[in-house]
């Protein structure tokens, strides 16, 4: 039908004035201006024979489907005029008619598309298998992600059975009891593998964990090379009890090596899966400070490409950097004086842009840009100042033994941080801290040590110049909007630094 090997286009095209003058939607004018459209090639025939039709040929029945059911088919369809013929509804009137049912004044109407699809996580996770199949009704749908919304959007960590039965399908899983909604399922983490990763501040282990509150990813980074060495006299090693405990009683040796529920360092000639029944969880070192721990949220934007419009790659690398630093035992009366290995983690959360995602951090950004804060430019697209959750993190730190109160261990932990409320959000989750400790901005540590007037004295050490774990937050860089940001996370969000910001410094490199 619509190859019309008989009629050329061009005749056809003499047929439409004819067609249309009639205006009605017979079937005979839809064929023929379907003839017209779809005719095979331009007219010519010697063009034909040449320039073989390389576009789809259309389908008469697809394009009757579409403009039969209606005008919300798609934004894209929407102006796409299928009949020439036929009169469009007059939009600006349309949009002229609706009146506001509160003011009763004349609003505009917008056409706004908006997809009933639901959230790109849900997708996921009901695209799944038929386990799955139950979790269709648990979410109602969603405005999709690509509108921005008025309402605000659940925590990361409110997302209810995103992914369960991904770590119930393994026999073996850590929970723990630090479920601070009863509405939620009882939180569960398991570290699904570990490895060693060697980083410009020695090496550590990084952690990959699942769970049964969202469907991310989460890690954390172990510093420990304790653990490679055995006559190292420390405290026990920092090791995930999901990932060491057995998991099935088939799984073999090379199961546990491959997973990283192996002991020392594995190499060629050395390959020793861990002993469940020998794995040492009990034992504490009283003489050494208690582990230093970080938990840092995923920032696309200052970890990979360097931006300096926050201080997210710096951090991070400044985390690994302290943690890996060496930890002097004071002399005893019955030893010497000890150096023994940095200890301690890194926890990083997927919780991206404070857990509003990237996606509306990036909108964030253009509203600072026009002159609001990181604080004002959240609140502006419907969203909290800060979205993020520590439940899953506590949980990922108990698994580690770190911070944790149990009958089988007693160790506090000394956290990295300048946010009063993750302090206090991991104190709820049962998480023993005995120190905060403060992380000051490179710049702000450099500019003080030029001597800038009111600058509080901070110790300058050589290996701040070196390239960092992330290469880009290795150096220490100044730049106005980053010097924005951090005055705002201290007058708006409560961060304890000292603000030491008196001069609007030139933007440099240091
Ligand atoms: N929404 C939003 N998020 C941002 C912005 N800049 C950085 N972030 C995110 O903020 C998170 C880091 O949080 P910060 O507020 O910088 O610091 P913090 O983790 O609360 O506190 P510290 O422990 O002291 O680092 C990361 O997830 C970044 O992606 C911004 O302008 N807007």
């Amino acid at each position: 039908m619509y190859n019309n090997p008989n009629g050329p286009r061009q005749s056809a095209l003499h047929r439409i004035p004819a067609l249309m003058a009639h205006c009605t939607l017979d079937i005979t004018v839809d064929t023929a201006l379907l003839d017209v459209l779809t005719a095979s090639s331009s007219p010519g025939k010697a063009i034909k024979a040449h320039i073989p039709r390389r576009d789809a040929a259309l389908d008469p029945l697809l394009i009757a489907a579409a403009a039969a059911s209606g005008p919300h088919v798609t934004r894209n369809h929407y102006h796409h005029d299928f009949f020439p013929a036929a009169p469009l509804p007059n939009l600006d009137e349309w949009a002229r008619k609706s009146v506001d049912d509160v003011s009763g004044k004349p609003e505009r109407r917008r056409l706004a598309y908006v997809s009933r699809q639901g959230p790109r996580r849900q997708r996921i996770v009901d695209e799944g298998s038929k386990e799955n199949e139950h979790r269709r009704d648990v979410e109602p749908l969603q405005p999709a992600d690509n509108v921005p919304s008025k309402k605000r959007r659940p925590s990361l960590a409110a997302s209810p059975n995103a992914s369960e039965g991904r770590t119930r399908s393994k026999s073996i899983t850590v929970s723990d009891s630090c479920t601070s909604s009863k509405a939620l399922p009882r939180l569960e983490v398991k570290c699904m593998a570990r490895t060693r990763i060697p980083t410009p501040h020695g090496p550590a282990f990084l952690h990959l964990y699942h769970n049964n509150r969202d469907t991310k990813e989460h890690l954390a980074i172990v510093v420990d090379s304790a653990q490679f060495d055995d006559s190292v006299p420390a405290a026990p090693p920092i090791r995930s009890r999901s990932l060491d405990a057995v998991w099935s009683e088939n799984e073999t040796e090379m199961d546990r090596i491959i997973r990283g529920a192996y002991s020392g360092r594995l190499s060629a000639t050395h390959q020793k899966a861990l002993d469940p029944s020998k794995a040492v969880h009990s034992t504490t070192f009283s003489s050494l400070p208690s582990p230093l721990i970080r938990i840092h949220s995923e920032c696309y934007t200052g970890e990979t490409i360097g931006s300096m419009r926050c201080d997210c790659g710096e951090q991070l690398d400044e985390a690994i950097r302290q943690i890996s630093q060496p930890i002097t035992v004071p002399a005893t009366p019955t030893s010497p004086t000890l150096t023994v290995p940095g200890r301690g983690a890194v926890i990083y959360l997927r919780q991206e842009g404070r857990g509003i995602g990237l996606l509306s951090k990036i909108r964030a950004y253009n509203l600072q840009d026009m002159g609001h804060d990181t604080v004002t430019a959240n609140l502006m697209l419907g969203h909290k100042a800060d979205e993020r959750g520590y439940e899953i993190a506590a949980a990922i730190l108990k698994d580690l033994g770190l911070g944790y109160e149990s009958a089988s261990c007693s160790e506090s932990v000394r956290i990295l941080t300048n946010n009063p409320d993750k302090v206090e959000a991991l104190k709820r989750e049962g998480i023993s801290i005995n120190e905060r400790v403060a992380m000051i901005p490179r710049s702000w540590q450099r500019r003080q040590n030029q001597g800038g007037a009111g600058a509080v004295a901070v110790k300058q050490e050589p290996q701040q110049e070196l390239l960092g774990a992330t290469m880009i937050g290795g150096k220490s860089v100044y730049g106005e909007d980053l010097d924005k940001y951090l005055r705002t996370k201290v007058v708006r969000m409560g961060h304890i630094l000292p603000l030491w910001l008196e001069e609007a410094a030139e933007s440099a490199v240091y």
